[in-house]
């Protein structure tokens, strides 16, 4: 039986179980569920700390699992990234007082707090600077003001909590995080796995892309295919009008309204958008 980590509380944790429900496994009745067992697939879904999710499947006790890519760096376990799953964006940033600090070599000697120690460790160690770490479980942001800590180093989505506790970036992001399924380095991917890599795979396309069907004549048909290349390549179909074929193509959803335009000023016409339920490719 595969067995999967799931975050079981904090941002990650609705949209990773809407992933999974989408793409047609067993939804956990209540949030206090720890484990469920879904029979019908052959899978085990366990629901721990998305902070904990690496160890686990980065000492292979559990074959995949959701987890953010800041925290799969901060582990240092030896679990690695497979699928970026587009949720839980965010970016990791050094924070100073507003106008203390504009580089981050100003923060050598410094304290810097943070709930990612190893990320900090190694990216200071990367830029041959040493400071103290303070290592705090959350709220950071509150640590300068209280004399804790000179800086932070920290998620930031909008910078709000950022801005609300008196501090600016310092450089730039560390790192670009967002949700993602990971495995043990070096682990042999199953059928099971590859199954369930493709259904989530299936659904994160679904979610991207839309069918975009219209009418167009022959004389521009190369041009239409080159505003519309699909996700392989396009379907032609003949139409009973003389000199006009019908073309089908996926499209990224958020090109759809340029891409019309584009068709339309060619001459296409009758373009019909559907939604994609969901597929394999
Ligand atoms: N405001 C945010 N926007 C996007 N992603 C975030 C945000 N805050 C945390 N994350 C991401 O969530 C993961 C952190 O999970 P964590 O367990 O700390 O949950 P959380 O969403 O911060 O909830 P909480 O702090 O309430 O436990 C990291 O991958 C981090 O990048
Ligand atoms: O840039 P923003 O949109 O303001 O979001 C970033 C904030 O969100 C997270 O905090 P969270 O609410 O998870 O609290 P925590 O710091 O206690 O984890 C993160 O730690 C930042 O503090
Ligand atoms: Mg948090």
């Amino acid at each position: 039986m595969l067995r999967i980590a799931v975050p079981n509380k904090g941002g990650l944790a609705a949209p990773s179980s809407q992933l999974l429900c989408d793409a047609g496994y067993l939804a956990r009745r209540e949030s206090a569920e720890l484990v469920v067992a879904d029979l019908e697939n052959d899978i085990e879904f366990f629901f721990l700390r998305p902070r904990d999710i690496a160890v686990y499947v980065g000492t292979g006790r559990l074959d995949l699992g959701i987890t953010g890519r800041d925290l799969l760096v901060d582990s240092n376990t030896s679990a690695q990234e497979l699928v970026q799953l587009g949720f839980g964006q965010s970016t990791f940033h050094y924070a100073a007082p507003a106008g203390s600090r504009s580089d981050v070599k100003e923060l050598d000697g410094l304290r810097i707090a943070t709930s990612f120690p190893g990320l900090v460790r190694t990216d200071l160690a990367g830029r041959g600077l040493s400071a103290q770490i303070v290592t705090l479980d959350g709220a950071v942001e509150t640590a300068v003001r209280l004399g804790v800590a000179d800086a932070v180093a920290d998620v930031v989505e909008t910078g709000r909590t950022l801005r609300a506790a008196g501090l600016e970036l310092v450089g730039e992001s560390v790192l670009r995080s967002e949700a993602i399924m990971i495995a043990k380095r070096g682990a042999e991917l199953s059928a099971g796995h590859e199954r369930l890599l493709r259904r989530v795979q299936g659904v994160l396309v679904a979610r991207r892309y839309v069918m975009m069907d219209y009418d167009v004549p022959s004389s521009v048909l190369e041009k239409a295919c080159d505003v519309t290349p699909g996700y392989e390549s396009p379907t032609i179909s003949p139409l009973q009008r003389e000199g006009w074929v019908a073309v089908r193509a996926m499209v990224l959803k958020a090109d759809v309204n340029r891409t019309m335009d584009d068709l339309w000023d060619l001459g296409a016409r009758g373009i019909l958008v559907s939604g994609i339920q969901a597929c394999r490719l």
